[in-house]
């Protein structure tokens, strides 16, 4: 049993989503923000895709800004974080036996009154993202900040209707579940929106 895991999959297996707090500790919270802050500042951010549509149209359904993490440039905080996804992924594995084989994950930054609407992260077919992963960095959040992640609990029964779960930014915080099947969209954020986001995948099936 590791208890920093444990609780992420009782959430995802008993409510469809797992959500932990103190993920991450204040000082990696600070420590990853400040990073994010320097490198957004070299100009290594670039406006967050959906496609091949136009800039102009994309803006109209995400307005976050994103920069790729590597290992092999990875500072010491993201090696860090990385290194404590890997274990997560690995514990996934062994209780779950996902077949969880790759992980990418992208720094967001929400300028103020950007949102991503209503959406599933397998867009572009892509169906070896199995679980979807998000750590916010944010110092503070208050409620009326906005920029709440709102997750879509599809029926499980007939008649059922879906339930809608809002959750808020809070620095350390993780969330995770099923990349295909919980549709969530990120409200509108008030102030800047802090968070690393990404996937634990599967090998290929194209
Ligand atoms: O930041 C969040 O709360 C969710 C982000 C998201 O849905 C995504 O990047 O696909
Ligand atoms: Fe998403």
């Amino acid at each position: 049993m590791d208890e920093r895991f444990e609780p992420i999959i009782d959430g995802i297996l008993n409510q469809g989503f797992g959500i932990v707090d103190n993920f991450l500790t204040a000082d990696e919270v600070a420590a990853l923000a400040s990073r994010l802050h320097e490198r957004r500042a070299q100009g290594q951010f670039r406006a967050a895709g959906i496609g091949n549509q136009q800039v102009a149209v994309e803006k109209q359904i995400r307005g976050d800004e994103i920069l790729w993490l590597e290992n092999e440039t990875a500072t010491q905080e993201e090696t860090t974080f990385l290194a404590r996804v890997d274990q997560f992924m690995e514990y996934m594995n062994q209780t779950c036996y996902l077949g969880l084989r790759d992980s990418e994950f992208h720094y967001a930054v929400y300028p103020p009154g950007t949102f991503y609407k209503r959406h599933l992260d397998q867009f572009r077919s892509d169906s070896r993202r199995k679980l979807s992963v998000i750590c916010y960095l944010n110092d503070n959040w208050q409620e009326s900040d906005g920029g709440q992640l709102a997750l879509f609990l599809p029926a499980t029964q007939p008649g059922e209707t879906e339930q809608e779960v809002t959750i808020q930014p809070i620095g350390g915080r993780l969330v995770c579940f099923e990349s295909g099947r919980l549709e969530h969209e990120v409200r509108p954020a008030g102030r800047e929106r802090l968070s690393v986001t990404g996937w634990l995948k599967t090998e290929g099936v194209y």
